[in-house]
């Protein structure tokens, strides 16, 4: 009852990933994040958001059945299936009101990282179209190529923003995922501030290790999401840690208090 009444009361729009709760049913999810001001279960596909509209929450973040990291839009050869998976994702996105889709690099390989930026512009500018009409903001993730994602393109924020310059759209942002970035850049609090204007979407995780966002380790999250706010932000804030807590849906709970300052 005291999450529920904090809950309601909370300034930042709240989802969180899936995957790190693998083992607790989405119903369950649903029912008990509801209490603790979730709005949003994120990184589901289309099967899905039904079960989340049902709770009154939605699909923050939507991804389609075939996507995959290392597989991506800076190689051309991957462009005619991918925009064959976001002619219907955005369809399905677009039906069952979800708000955004993720979208990936895809790894170097021999690409260079200019190479990639254009054919990354020249794959998705005819799905950011078909996005705009339907009213869905493709969203490409930040990740860390260090720990995680070795040789992932889309490891840094001025690459990111340049791709976004390029392709000029409202309907394609940046997914700005603090931990990965943390990873990779630090200088979190700066980046969010200089390249707001690109980002619709954050992902909270504890570095390192991405666990709990609590005081164990160096990230400093209320004041991240202090400073996310005053960019006037008004998409979605996404828990991405992988809990250690017996009880997983107390972490979550924490974490959703520790954003809120
Ligand atoms: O796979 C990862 O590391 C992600 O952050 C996906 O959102």
């Amino acid at each position: 009852a005291a999450d529920r009444l904090a809950g309601a009361a909370y300034q930042t729009n709240h989802s969180t990933c899936k995957w790190c709760y693998n083992d607790i049913p989405l119903e369950e999810l649903c029912e008990r994040g509801q209490d603790m001001g979730l709005k949003s279960v994120e990184l589901l596909t289309v099967t899905d958001w039904p079960t989340l509209k049902k709770y009154g929450m939605t699909c923050a973040m939507g991804t389609h059945k075939d996507f995959s990291i290392e597989i991506g839009w800076n190689d051309p050869e991957n462009h005619a299936t991918l925009q064959e998976q976001y002619r219907q994702v955005i369809r399905d996105a677009a039906d069952h009101e979800i708000p955004s889709v993720i979208v990936m690099s895809g790894n170097r390989g021999q690409i260079s990282d200019h190479r990639g930026m254009i054919n990354c512009a020249v794959g998705l500018r005819p799905v950011v179209k078909l996005a705009e009409k339907a009213g869905v903001t493709l969203q490409m993730e930040l990740l860390n190529s260090k720990v995680n994602h070795p040789d992932y393109l889309c490891d840094r924020t001025s690459w990111g923003a340049a791709l976004a310059e390029m392709i000029g759209s409202d309907r394609f942002k940046l997914l700005y995922d603090i931990y990965h970035m943390q990873i990779m850049e630090g200088d979190i609090i700066r980046t969010i501030r200089d390249y707001h204007q690109y980002i619709g979407h954050y992902h909270t995780g504890g570095v390192p290790g991405r666990h709990e966002i609590n005081d164990s380790q160096e990230l400093n999250y209320p004041a991240i999401i202090k400073a996310i706010h005053e960019t006037d932000f008004r998409g979605y804030v996404a828990q991405e840690f992988i809990p250690t807590y017996e009880d997983k849906l107390s972490a979550l709970a924490e974490g959703l208090r520790i954003c809120e300052g």
